[in-house]
């Protein structure tokens, strides 16, 4: 069983964050499971504290990381709150070992019924128990994880969060082979919940990660709440403390061991480590690789936001050669899928680095000051194609196109900022068409008559000397305009 005990309890008041971290310690390293909604309790009232308007005071720089005070009571008052909530809800029935999907229904149900009747689901901070318990209100995610310790409360260890990069639902039975809809997900979709998760159209949507989700263990659970948490006090300025609290823990999930199957917690990690490096631990840039390696080798490599977060900071870093090919590597994830309403947030990021970013770049890139500039580089040609033929490919065999006029100029922008003799350097290899996978005609084989037939998409690679049998890239630039341009 989980618990608040006696080691716990010692600690507090909890006043600066070396104890917090210390309380997530003894959690972690019990023997026992992790308390879920103790954690996300503490986790909730220093994070709020800290980021809500009432709360500016200036922390005394004596303690510089000042905590709020953090006493027992508080914390227990809450913590029993809970409890009560969810004992008093539902019944359990001793005899069962696992949960049923009535039982998950019914603890989904019980936290639904009880959020504040309308309010803005998108806004930061309510994705925490404290957040619950003192405000009737969470975010998807937070539905997602409140269910979870709802069912640890009732002592239903087989329930556990499983997360999408967009999305989270839970898995439990023997072995984990059930799986259940728990929240909402984006704004004015009928909810799903208490159903299985999709084996029809929207199992092969971004969304679902074609059934690689980070199945989370407890401890995973803890990662997941402490990724949750959000130091923003408003869109650009953060609380320090709350950032330092969350690399902390992140740290001390890392050094146990529950971040290698959490692509985006290590991401998370990354991003925190850019802003301000941890003496003595791994460059960020390592983590992001690590982020990729992971999702390569424990999710068949079907997870964009690894591409992306290492693609923003190179690109934040001004290695812009970089920045494309890990843009065009996120790309090649994605062709795979079939582009459904419920991927608005994947596609708003191909949007932002297609629309956006590469022709930021290209403009630095062609104001001609940069002295060895990309613009001279093939193998940066060949990212931009690799990229651009990804997002065309994810749109082929889609219900809802991906496309249209607003992608044209940017991308016919972009591709003839690269001279004739640059270009002519990239040779484009055809894979053999396999079965299974997702087919498709290639933005350039209905255009021109070789047999350019291109499975996972096309392969590219610098070569010296131009080679007559493939098109040329005026030929792949009206495929992709006259496709763009006609859809
Ligand atoms: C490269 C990016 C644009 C930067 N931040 C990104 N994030 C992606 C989403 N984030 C996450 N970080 C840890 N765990 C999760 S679980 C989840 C789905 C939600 F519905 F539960 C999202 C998410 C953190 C921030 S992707």
């Amino acid at each position: 069983m989980a618990g608040f005990r006696a080691t716990d309890k010692a600690l507090f008041p909890i006043k600066n964050i070396k104890t917090v971290v210390q309380l997530f310690r003894n959690q972690l390293e019990h023997s026992q499971e992790p308390d879920l909604s103790l954690l996300s309790i503490v986790a909730g009232v220093i994070e709020n504290s800290l980021t809500s308007r009432s709360n500016l005071q200036i922390c005394e720089p004596v303690e510089h990381n000042c905590l709020p005070n953090l006493d027992l009571e508080t914390i227990t008052l809450m913590y029993s709150k809970f409890q009560t909530i969810i004992k008093n809800a539902v019944e359990v029935n001793k005899q069962r070992k696992y949960a049923t999907r009535e039982l998950v229904k019914k603890v989904s149900d019980v936290i639904w019924n009880s959020l504040t009747r309308s309010y803005y689901k998108d806004r930061a901070h309510l994705q925490s128990l404290y957040s619950y318990l003192s405000g009737s209100k969470l975010d998807c995610f937070g539905v997602a994880f409140a269910v979870v310790a709802g069912c640890q409360v009732l002592g239903y260890n087989d329930v556990h969060l499983a997360l999408s990069e967009d999305h989270a639902w839970v898995v439990f039975g023997e072995n984990g082979s059930e799986t259940a809809e728990v929240t909402w997900h984006g704004k004015g979709n009928e909810d799903k919940r208490g159903q299985e998760i999709g084996k029809g159209v929207s199992s092969r949507s971004w969304l679902y990660v074609n059934n690689k989700p980070v199945v989370c263990t407890r401890h995973m659970e803890v990662a997941a709440l402490v990724s949750a948490i959000n130091p923003s006090l408003n869109s650009n300025q953060d609380a320090y403390e709350v950032s330092e609290l969350q690399q902390e823990l992140l740290w001390l999930l890392y050094d146990l061991g529950h971040l290698k199957k959490y692509p985006m917690a290590i991401g998370n990690l990354g991003d925190l480590e850019e802003i301000s490096s941890r003496e003595g631990r791994v460059e960020c840039r390592v983590l992001f690789e690590e982020a990729i390696k992971s999702s390569r080798s424990y999710y068949n490599n079907q997870h964009v936001y690894p591409y992306t977060y290492q693609g923003g900071y190179f690109y934040r870093n001004k290695m812009y050669k970089e920045a494309f090919e890990s843009w065009a590597n996120a790309s090649d994830v994605i062709r795979l899928y079939n582009y459904s309403r419920d991927d608005e947030e994947i596609y708003k990021e191909f949007l932002e680095i297609a629309n956006e970013l590469i022709p930021h770049i290209m403009k630095i890139e062609s104001s001609g000051f940069s002295a060895n500039t990309i613009l001279k580089k093939p193998e940066c040609f060949a990212h931009l194609l690799r990229f651009y033929d990804g997002i065309c490919q994810w749109e082929e065999g889609s219900a809802t196109p991906v496309l249209h006029i607003g992608w044209a100029k940017p991308l016919v922008n972009t591709i003839s900022k690269f001279d004739a003799d640059v270009r002519a350097q990239v040779n484009i290899l055809c894979d053999t068409v396999q079965d299974g996978a997702k087919k498709n005609a290639g933005i350039c084989n209905n255009n021109n008559n070789n047999n350019y037939e291109k499975e996972n998409g096309a392969q590219t690679e610098t070569k010296d000397e131009k080679d007559t049998n493939f098109p040329t890239i005026e030929a792949l630039t009206a495929a992709c305009s006259e496709k763009l341009l006609n859809p």
